[in-house]
Parts: structure tokens; sequence; C-alpha cells
């Protein structure tokens, strides 16, 4: 696997294509309960898109290639079948919050940052970037794409950008807990109910509600629920 801790993490064409098999091979992978995605280093989640990298970009040929591939990686996460975790620590900017956006949960230390520099260096945010009005809403993602600072994990989570914020040193039981409670589920519900949160996304509400009603149909055939639900039934009260 392409390692750039000491660059922040930072994605260029060798790490995004790195970082795209490991999903298509989790995706592959019926074992696969959970997924957590971490960066290397704690100094960075991921810093962004590699600057050298783009500043090197001329032709719009070179700059759709360049964007397409990181939305590639963005996509593969939101059409990985299990939940995938965003453990944040340190910086999360550009192209990097748009990889925790494409995460189903985000957990952050209370010293992370997050920010959305491209117009900074002279790009809109693009691709991804899209999810953050429903993450936080119209006007605070103007402020992070248009004013383009930077905020810390407690503005983030008043934001609803994150799930839970906690200390450095817990950030490693915060995720083992949350990987604790998703294995409660049972593991056809959990990727059914991943798929079904994906429909919603694109769906007007009939037809949110339609496609879980057919999820729902297909559930009861697996059989999965018999067992935990007769569990329920047959549990010895105090
Ligand atoms: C389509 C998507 C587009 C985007 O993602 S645009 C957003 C790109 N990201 C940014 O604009 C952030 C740029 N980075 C910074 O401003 C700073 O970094 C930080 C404030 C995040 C951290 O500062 P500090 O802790 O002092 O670290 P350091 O010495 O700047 O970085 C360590 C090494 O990493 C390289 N690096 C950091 N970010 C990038 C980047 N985005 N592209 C290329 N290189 C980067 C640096 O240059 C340096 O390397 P060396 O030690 O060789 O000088």
């Amino acid at each position: 696997m392409y390692d750039n801790a000491r660059r922040l993490n930072i994605v260029n064409p060798p790490a995004l294509a790195d970082l795209v098999r490991a999903f298509e091979d989790i995706a592959r992978d019926e074992q696969v309960r959970v997924v957590v995605f971490s960066g290397v280093g704690g100094k960075a989640f991921i810093g962004g898109a590699d600057i050298k990298h783009m500043a090197a970009l001329k032709t719009a040929d070179e700059g759709r290639a360049f964007i397409t591939s990181i939305h590639k990686l963005c996509q593969a996460i939101r059409d990985c079948p299990v939940p995938v975790i965003a453990r944040l620590e340190g910086y999360t900017l550009g192209a990097g919050l748009e990889v925790a956006a494409a995460c189903d949960i985000r957990i952050a230390t209370e010293s992370a940052a997050f920010g959305m520099p491209e117009v900074r260096v002279g790009i809109p945010s693009v691709i991804e970037a899209a999810l953050l009005p429903r993450l936080i809403g119209w006007g605070r993602t103007s402020w992070l794409l248009m004013a383009a600072e930077n905020i810390g994990a407690r503005k983030a989570e008043e934001w609803g950008l994150l799930e839970q914020v906690v200390k450095t040193a817990e950030i490693g039981a915060a995720i083992d807990r949350c990987v604790q409670s998703i294995l409660e589920g049972t593991p056809k519900a959990i990727r059914a109910q991943k798929a079904l949160m994906r429909r919603w996304e694109e769906l007007p509400l009939s037809g949110a509600i339609q496609v879980g009603i057919d999820s729902f149909a297909q559930s009861v055939t697996t059989g999965e629920h018999t067992e935990k639900m007769t569990a329920f039934i047959n549990r010895k009260r105090g």
C-alpha cells in the first residue's frame, strides 16, 4: 500500500489506485462485517489532494481524469457493502473531507481539524463536497467552501459533520465500541441497511419507502431474524 504518512497522507494517483483496489477487495469478501478507515501517523486522516500533482495539471482531460479518480474512491466507499467508519485524527482537508463524508460514521479526536481549502489553491470544491449540504446544511457548507477556514472537531460535531468527538487517548476505544455495536447487528441486516440508505439518498420519500418494503420482504427470507427473535422471545427474565 502506498505510504504518504510524512506528507499527511495526501492522495495522488498511486495512493488513490491502492485505496480503490482495497475497497474493491473488501466488497468481494463476504466475511467482512465493518471497515475502519484511518490515516497513518496521527498527523492527518488525509491532508487533501497532492498539490504538486495538481499544479502540473494543464488540460481539461487531465483535470477530469484526476478529479474522477478521487470520486472513484468516494464511490467505492459508498458502494462498500458494509459500514465504513472514518477514524479522524489531525487534519482532514479538501479531498480528505470528501472521503470522510463518503464514510458512514465519523469519529474524531478533539484536536482534529477540518476544512475545504480548495479555493485558496485556485480550484473549486467539487465531487463529494456535494454531500456536505446534506450533513451540515447549505450555509455551513458555504462557510467551509467559500470562506474556506478550517474548523475544530467540537464545531464540526455541533454542525453535524461528526458523529462523535473524543480525547486523543480514547479514539481507539471509541472506534472499538462503534465496531462492537455494529457487530451486534446481524450480517445480512447490516448489509441490507447500508444498501437501503444509499438508495434513500437518491429517491423521493415515496420511492424510499417502497424500496424499504422490498428490502424488508427480502430480509425475512434469509432466516437471519428467526434466531435473534426466538432468542428474544425465550429470554430469561431476572
Ligand atoms: C480535488 C481536491 C483538492 C484538494 O484536496 S485541495 C486541498 C489541498 N490541501 C491543502 O491545501 C492543505 C495544504 N497543507 C497545509 O496547509 C499544511 O500542510 C497543514 C496546515 C495542513 C499542515 O502544516 P504542517 O503541520 O506544518 O505540515 P507541513 O510541513 O506543511 O506538511 C508536511 C509535508 O507534507 C507536505 N504537504 C502537506 N499537504 C500537502 C498537499 N496537499 N500537497 C502536497 N504536499 C503537501 C508539505 O509540503 C510537507 O512536505 P515537506 O516536508 O517535503 O516540505
